[in-house]
């Protein structure tokens, strides 16, 4: 595959696979060049000393990089041994089936009763291992007494259920109810891989905090805490109110759009293909495509990412998500927006991470080696994961929410109750 040469802008042919013989043409940038461009000249652009946060906010570091320097292979991660583990796969199919299991729709007409009677079993064993956060719940109660609970909360998969049409992916409004709810009880943040105003026009509510762009994008509160201020922009949100912007890919802009136009141009004769601009990364979706062409999917978007040495492309759900290759991610929203709320490294306050999906792993990792809150997955196949408990599907994060509301509000009578007496 050739590139672009002296920082200009070209068009190439690039052939991408031998067994399609389809040549495209397509914006590419030259690895070469890059010491031109004012976007890939910079260094990485969070750095410990720049931002001064603690290591966990530290740049990119390349050996972390799931992709080898070629781009040829990627590790995903498998179960092992029972274990999370990285493996390399040098086939853009098994990544994409690996890191995409099927939603789970059940057709009994369809399966037979011993498929049933294996997945039940497998997922009471796993069960075992993440126990539903709804049985749990008097358990978690417990940890939480005495304590704030900051809640954060997935979007996709989460708030609402996979669909076909990422365009289509609402939220119902008894699921809003219960979100407002909880937001008016505990301090309460969406982070999610779409973009921060994509989400928000979904979840239309206003008292609570949103992380976009899988946390590049955090629209918090204006904090005392001196370590986040430096980096943040003072602005004003849609009601008016003085806010936080906290943008550590704001350099990676001009790049993301760029790919952005290529990944559009080079996939539109793939039927089903949807590409998805979420800001700060972009998703390039195939739950809609023929599975035989995921392969053809999936080398196209790693070919041209071989061009742009500063982005990277990690799985969610029947998506391939590009995005910068910086060390930013869910988990770190998490203690930024912690440390924004002024509710880090505190034993009185209970983070509580709901997710669904990979991009969620980082922030129950995080939770669970500070060992101050946890994860719990939503999930209704047995999944390797560092949350703590588990949940179904969304119906059961509303549950969940509700029932942490309707505990508030009776833990808050019987104070009041006993100051009165
Ligand atoms: O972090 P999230 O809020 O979970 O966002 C992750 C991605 O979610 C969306 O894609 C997923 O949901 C779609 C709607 O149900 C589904 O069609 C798709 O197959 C899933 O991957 C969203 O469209 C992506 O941009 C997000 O990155």
């Amino acid at each position: 595959m050739e590139c672009w040469r002296s920082g200009v802008l070209v068009r190439r042919a690039v052939r991408f696979s031998a067994t399609s013989k389809l040549t495209f043409v397509i914006k590419l940038m030259d690895l070469k060049s890059s010491h031109s461009s004012p976007v890939l000249t910079d260094p990485a652009p969070l750095s410990k000393s720049r931002l001064g946060l603690p290591s966990n906010m530290a740049p990119y570091s390349p050996a972390a990089s799931p992709y080898s320097s070629s781009g040829l292979y990627l590790t995903i991660p498998r179960i092992i041994n029972g274990k999370l583990e990285d493996v390399r796969a040098n086939s853009w199919l098994d990544a994409m089936i690996a890191s995409s299991p099927p939603r789970k729709k059940l057709n009994k007409d369809l399966i037979s009763v011993t498929q049933l009677d294996d997945h039940d079993a497998a997922y009471q064993t796993w069960m075992m291992s993440y126990p539903s956060a709804l049985n749990s719940f008097h358990l978690i109660t417990s940890l939480a007494k005495c304590k704030t609970i900051a809640l954060f909360l997935d979007y996709d998969g989460t708030l609402s259920p996979i669909v076909d049409n990422p365009d289509h992916a609402f939220m119902s409004s008894s699921m809003r109810a219960a979100v407002n709810e909880a937001a008016n009880y505990f301090p309460t943040a969406i982070i999610s891989g779409r973009s921060r105003n994509k989400v928000h026009e979904f979840v239309r509510l206003s008292d609570l905090y949103y992380a976009g762009s899988h946390g590049m994008d955090i629209m918090g509160p204006v904090r005392v805490s001196k370590s986040v201020e430096n980096y943040c922009i003072q602005t004003t949100d849609s009601q008016g109110k003085e806010v936080h912007l906290f943008q550590p890919a704001s350099e990676f802009l001009p790049m993301i759009n760029e790919v952005y136009e290529s990944l559009i141009e080079i996939t539109n004769d793939i039927i089903g293909v949807k590409v998805e601009n979420n800001k700060f990364c972009v998703s390039v979706h195939y739950r809609n495509v023929d599975k035989k062409m995921w392969d053809e999917v999936g080398v196209r978007v790693f070919g041209l990412l071989k061009c742009f040495s500063r982005l990277h492309v990690t799985h969610g759900r029947k998506v391939l998500e590009v995005r910068p290759v910086i060390d930013w991610n869910k988990g770190k929203a998490v203690e930024f927006l912690l440390e924004s709320l002024g509710l880090s490294q505190r034993d009185d306050v209970l983070p509580i991470y709901v997710g669904d999906d990979r991009t969620d792993e980082d922030a129950f990792k995080v939770l669970r080696e500070s060992n101050c809150g946890f994860g719990i997955l939503v999930s209704n196949v047995s999944k390797e994961t560092n949350a703590l408990y588990s949940l179904r599907d969304p119906s059961e994060v509303q549950e969940f929410l509700k029932s942490l509301v309707r505990w508030k509000k009776s833990t808050e009578l019987q104070t009041e109750a006993i100051a009165t007496k």
